[in-house]
């Protein structure tokens, strides 16, 4: 990854989380550049971070590697205006997008390529990222080896057996961050309904968010013994979960998973 230059197609949010997270980590900002539609967000992340920003043809005539980060509805015309302005014949395709099956990726781009699809996830800006990839056969191991450092500097990265396990991993961990951040509002909102000052709750509702994914992420027993450990018998804990069991969370996220699940299906059409 060293001496490679990223080029990002598209520079909205997850983009952002990525070449912020990149940037983080030492990535030499002269080695990142971006292009969008909306001028604004390209001036800003070059004043913040320094990278090059320009054109479609501009970004993509020196990459070694050209993310696509725009949304999935724009891919295919996206894909056809950038396939004449890549440069280099070896230069790794490396889409983000939900949905977007590597079939359709590789006719929009015309020629065969390198493709890696992938699904990060926004906590990426802070090295706290979780991504799953696929390869096409294309691939070298090379190339792999790039895409895995790449989405490796910013969290982690699993490479995955199948293509449609992509779609579970948007289900998972690509939506996933959104799920944390609505289990934090409305804890922080119960609490003030009972009486507690907003700003203390928040605090206390992100704490509490941060500290059990890092005891999670860092203990050698699983989640379901972490919580038992919390689950004093007779206690309060054991109250609210019994609450949250009859009002039938685990049904509750399960459907949340398969409805992404589905829509990551439905985008690819
Ligand atoms: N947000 C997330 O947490 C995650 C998103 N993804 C995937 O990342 C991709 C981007 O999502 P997200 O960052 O949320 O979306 P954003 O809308 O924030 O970013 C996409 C950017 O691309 C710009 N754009 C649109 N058309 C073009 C074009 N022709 N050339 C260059 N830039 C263009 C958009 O401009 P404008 O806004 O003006 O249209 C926007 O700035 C999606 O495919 C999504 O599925 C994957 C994992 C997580
Ligand atoms: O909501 C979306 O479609 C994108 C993909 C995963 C997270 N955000």
């Amino acid at each position: 990854m060293k001496n490679s230059q990223i080029s990002f197609i598209g520079a909205g949010n997850m983009a952002n989380s990525l070449i912020r997270g990149l940037i983080n980590k030492n990535v030499p900002p002269s080695h990142i550049a971006a292009t969008d539609i909306d001028s604004d967000k390209l001036a800003e992340l070059q004043s913040d971070c320094g990278i090059n920003t320009g054109d479609s043809a501009s970004v993509a005539a020196q990459a070694d590697v050209i993310v696509l980060a725009v949304k999935p509805q724009v891919m295919a015309a996206v894909c056809e205006q950038l396939q004449p302005l890549i440069g280099k014949s070896d230069c790794l395709i490396i889409s983000i997008a939900a949905g977007i099956p590597v079939c359709s990726l590789q006719k929009w781009l015309g020629v065969e390529r390198a493709i890696v699809r992938c699904m990060p996830n926004t906590p990426s800006l802070v090295g706290e990222g979780a991504t799953g990839l696929y390869a096409n056969a294309q691939c070298s191991d090379i190339q792999k080896q790039l895409a895995g450092d790449i989405m490796g500097a910013v969290g982690i990265a699993c490479w995955l057996q199948a293509e449609s396990d992509i779609d579970t991993v948007t289900a998972l961990s690509g939506s996933g961050p959104a799920y944390f951040f609505l289990m934090m509002e409305a804890m922080e909102k119960a609490a003030v309904q009972m009486g507690l000052e907003p700003n203390v709750a928040r605090q206390l509702a992100i704490q509490t968010a941060l500290g059990a994914g890092k005891l999670a992420s860092t203990s050698d027993v699983a989640p379901d013994e972490l919580r038992r450990r919390v689950t004093s018998p007779g206690g309060t804990t054991e109250q609210a979960l019994l609450s949250m069991a009859r009002d039938g969370f685990e049904t509750t996220v399960a459907t949340a998973m398969q409805a992404a699940q589905k829509r990551a299906a439905e985008l690819a059409n």
